[in-house]
């Protein structure tokens, strides 16, 4: 590796760290990116590519199994586990070049394979050689967190990280934890034939999710035969036994731990920079991505922010043109879309949408049920709500979307949320029927058409329509 001290260095290459490195170099600094395992990090190798390639299998046989709803008669004769697995590995074999270190060349950037520990305020170790940096980019991520329940360590439990290095699947498992990795990899395994338990100590499923919705997505994977325990806490586990807090024993091949994650900031020797944490060990940022050392900023999973991919690159680039232009622009987490991926998909953008939820004085819920999309009924797929959160000047300032292709349908309205469009705005833009947006324009058709029933605009609609009349005579 040179010694020459780069313009910024960039600690990781996921997603946050990939993204930053590469804008730096666009902008003309000298990059380094280093890396201590696999470029491309958790999305490539653990999280959306590989979840998302098996809930593909999954759908599949999903449709299979659904088709007598259409007349045709269809069976799922046999599941090939090992060829499940090795389709998931096509994706991320597909995928990695992009990520891979010669990518990086080519825009730019250099690379170097190592692990990273700072010593000081403007130098770190690489491997244990020394190097002076002018700016750092922290882009270390985060890891699954196994929760402190007896006999769980010793029961050798799958993670999100593990998973993936199964030949094949195991006949039965149970999952710990029903957030987004446990929902979306519990309803894949059902579906492709394994028995699954989920048990989640709150009392429902996607905790922070509207929970009309949640209940939605739980019923559905309750109809793909998983066995849900929810208000459950795990009490013990021993020989193939998790002991749950009611007394029921659930047998399984393999428990998969899907309880939360925590950043990754082992070894990192943050304190010898001055890079402070948060109390729960997130590395400290300001909304410009700056850490407590005026020459380091943070980016992606490791700054505890919501964890996705998509932040994590929109993280990167900021950090990156901050850390490199000396700007201070700011990162917006009031309009960052999440979806979760199973079927039917939830996702939401915004302000709560629940019925419960405290909002501003003014502010409504539009729903729409899927019941009367016409793209809904015919796909046979109208187990699904839409609901938008308008404001007193009719803005979208947040939504839910449940259902079939939730995740496509978000993301008009998160430029809704984003760029303060209204119902009008968005009752006045021609979409494509039939379409799973149909519901966001029937919700946005009926708010604006309601405005002209009510106030000076009803008065300005009747004036009109007189003077219409007179003229017509
Ligand atoms: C099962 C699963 C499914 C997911 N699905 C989705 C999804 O569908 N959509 C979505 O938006 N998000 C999803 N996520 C979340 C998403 O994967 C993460 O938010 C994203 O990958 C975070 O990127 P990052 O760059 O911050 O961290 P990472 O991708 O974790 O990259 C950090 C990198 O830093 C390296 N590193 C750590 N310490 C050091 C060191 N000391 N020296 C050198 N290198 C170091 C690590 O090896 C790693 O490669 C999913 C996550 C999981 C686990
Ligand atoms: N589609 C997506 O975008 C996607 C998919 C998967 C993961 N992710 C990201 O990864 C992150 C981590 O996902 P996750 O599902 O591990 O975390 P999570 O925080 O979303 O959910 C963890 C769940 O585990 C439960 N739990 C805690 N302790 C437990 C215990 N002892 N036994 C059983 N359950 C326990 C919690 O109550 C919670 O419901 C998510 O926050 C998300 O940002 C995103």
């Amino acid at each position: 590796m040179s010694r020459r001290s780069p313009d910024l260095l960039v600690i990781g290459a996921g997603t946050a760290g990939l993204v930053a490195a590469r804008t730096a170099a666009a902008l003309g600094a000298r990059v380094l990116l280093v890396e201590r395992d696999r470029f491309g990090g958790d999305c490539l190798w653990t999280g959306c590519v590989p979840s998302k390639a098996l809930l593909a299998a999954a759908e599949a046989a999903a449709a299979v199994r659904g088709a007598a709803r259409f007349g045709l008669h269809a069976e799922v004769t046999g599941i090939d586990t090992a060829q499940v697995m090795a389709s998931v590995r096509r994706a991320i074999t597909a995928i990695e070049p992009d990520d891979a270190p010669q990518t990086q060349h080519a825009k730019g950037v250099r690379t170097a394979t190592g692990d990273v520990a700072f010593t000081g305020p403007d130098t770190v170790t690489v491997d244990g050689e020394p190097l002076r940096f002018r700016r750092a980019v922290v882009a270390t991520g985060s890891h699954p967190v196994l929760p402190d329940v007896p006999g769980l360590a010793d029961a050798d439990p799958l993670t999100s990280d593990s998973l993936w290095d199964l030949t094949g699947l195991p006949g039965r498992v149970a999952v710990l934890g029903g957030g987004a990795i446990g929902c979306e990899l519990g309803q894949a395994m059902a579906r492709l034939g394994v028995q699954v338990t989920l048990v989640e100590p709150g009392p429902r499923l996607l905790a922070g999710e509207d929970p009309a919705a949640a209940a939605l997505v739980q019923a559905a994977l309750v109809r793909d035969g998983v066995d849900v325990r929810t208000g459950r806490h795990a009490t013990g586990v021993e020989a193939h036994r998790l002991h749950l807090d009611d007394g029921a024993t659930v047998t399984f091949d393999r428990l998969l731990v899907a309880a939360g994650r925590a950043p990754r900031t082992d070894g990192l020797g943050l304190a010898a920079a001055g890079i402070q944490r948060d109390e729960r060990g997130n590395v400290r940022v300001d909304a410009q991505l700056a850490t407590t050392n005026p020459r380091v900023w943070a980016a992606g999973d490791v700054t505890g922010h919501p964890r996705f991919t998509h932040l994590a690159g929109v993280h990167g680039s900021l950090a990156a043109g901050n850390a490199v232009l000396g700007l201070r622009r700011s990162v917006r987490l009031d309009a960052v879309p999440r979806v979760t991926y199973t079927s039917p998909e939830l996702a939401a953008v915004g302000a709560p949408t629940a019925e419960d939820a405290e909002r501003p004085a003014g502010h409504r819920v539009l729903s729409q049920s899927h019941e009367h999309s016409d793209r809904a009924v015919t796909d046979q797929r109208t187990d699904g709500v839409t609901r938008l959160v308008v404001d007193g000047r009719r803005r979208v300032v947040g939504a839910t979307v449940v259902g079939a292709r939730a995740g496509e349908s978000l993301a008009e309205l998160t430029l809704a949320v984003t760029q303060g469009l209204t119902t009008t705005d968005l009752a006045g833009t021609v979409h494509p029927y039939p379409a799973y947006t149909d519901p966001t324009w029937d919700a946005a058709v009926a708010d604006a058409t309601g405005r002209l029933q009510a106030g000076p605009a009803r008065l300005a609609v009747t004036v009109l329509r007189r003077l219409a009349q007179l003229r017509a005579r």
